[in-house]
């Protein structure tokens, strides 16, 4: 649906060039929720804002349900972005505006009849849940209801693709999540696409299918969000998973483990195995003591991910057996002390 081919963005500034993206090729399929992750500076927002052209790139191209998007003269090209919505960090609302006339506005700039517009005004409004807030202007919202407006009148004009560049990284975390919510619902009820950047591995897990990991403009890691969960191969995307497996507090309780004898593992493992009763199977079959020093289980859009952390003690060898036995029930193991 949404093809990057070979797209390269070079930004110059008197003597100084800069790439901000460098060679990049992705594919988004259709309905699909699409995450591009990494820290700042990493070119995000520049290959999110090539997507609709409002920043053109220096090479390749970008083709959007067939249409060369990169190749449109600037008439052709405002006609398409009418089909891509983007909702932004600070939300661009006008604030003179109120919330209905926020919501109107791309209607007016599409020539749309008056009462047409006033009802999918309404129409909106009620699928983000704003109801109420017609006649409020933005200074009147919270954080959260401001993000709202900026989905509703990105979605005014029935756009096929939505791009979120840091939509929820001014919000609190629970309205993080609120928000979060109310774009995988948009999606499965209007089969839209999405592509999201961001530099928290919480909104990934949260809603995308799919990730991508940039670094210094490149895509350095790109799969479906439970395989980089299980396996990340990059420095850069273990220590965004870590961001979600290894919370503060935990780490804190790491440092305080006294561990005198045995081995402290880490163990990864799917809501397919978190039926079943793995550890005193373990227990049956090998002559260890197991102690749960730890555990967690993350949501991801569609399935779980637990990590258990076990103090295992024995002999080496029962020990290792344990680790064996673990690994062939499919769980991936990880010696953290010992
Ligand atoms: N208009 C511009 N002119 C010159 N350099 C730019 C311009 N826009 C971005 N850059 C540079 O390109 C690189 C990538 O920036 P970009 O904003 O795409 O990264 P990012 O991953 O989105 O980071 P952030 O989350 O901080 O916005 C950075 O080094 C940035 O300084």
């Amino acid at each position: 649906m949404i093809e990057i081919k070979g797209v390269a963005k070079l930004f110059k500034s008197g003597q100084k060039k800069i790439k901000a993206v460098d060679q990049v090729s992705l594919n988004v399929e259709k309905g699909e929720i699409f995450g591009v992750i990494g820290y700042s500076g990493a070119g995000k927002s520049t290959l999110i804002r090539m997507i609709n052209q409002l920043e053109r790139q220096t090479e390749g191209e970008i083709w959007i349900d067939g249409v060369p998007i990169s190749r449109l003269s600037s008439r052709d090209l405002r006609v398409k972005r009418q089909k891509i919505g983007m909702i932004f960090q600070h939300f661009n609302l006008l604030w003179s505006r109120t919330v209905f006339d926020n919501i109107a506005l791309p209607l007016e700039v599409a020539n749309v009849p008056k009462s047409v517009r006033q009802e999918r005004v309404h129409e909106l409004i009620r699928l983000v849940g704003l109801e109420g807030k017609e006649q409020q202007y933005p200074s009147q919202l919270s954080g959260g209801q401001k993000q709202r407006v900026g989905i509703a009148r990105a979605l005014a004009n029935q756009p096929t693709v939505l791009l979120c560049d840091e939509a929820t990284s001014a919000l609190d975390p629970k309205t993080t999540d609120s928000i979060l919510e109310l774009l995988k619902d948009i999606n499965q009820k209007l089969g839209l696409t999405i592509i999201l950047i961001t530099h928290e591995m919480h909104v990934i897990q949260k809603i995308c299918d799919r990730v991508a990991v940039m670094e210094e403009g490149r895509v350095v890691e790109l799969g479906q969000v439970l395989q980089v969960f299980k396996e990340p191969k990059q420095q850069i995307t273990k220590d965004f998973v870590k961001q979600i497996t290894e919370s503060s507090e935990a780490l804190e309780a790491q440092a305080e483990w006294n561990i005198a004898e045995g081995k402290v593992v880490q163990c990864h493992f799917l809501v397919q195995t978190s039926g079943q009763p793995i550890l005193s199977k373990l227990i049956r079959s090998c002559d260890v003591d197991v102690n749960v020093v730890q555990g967690k289980i993350n949501k991801l859009k569609d399935s779980s991910y637990g990590t258990l952390f076990l103090h295992l003690t024995g002999s080496e060898a029962e020990i290792n057996r344990a680790i064996q036995f673990l690994q062939e029930q499919q769980v991936e193991v990880e010696v953290l002390v010992g």
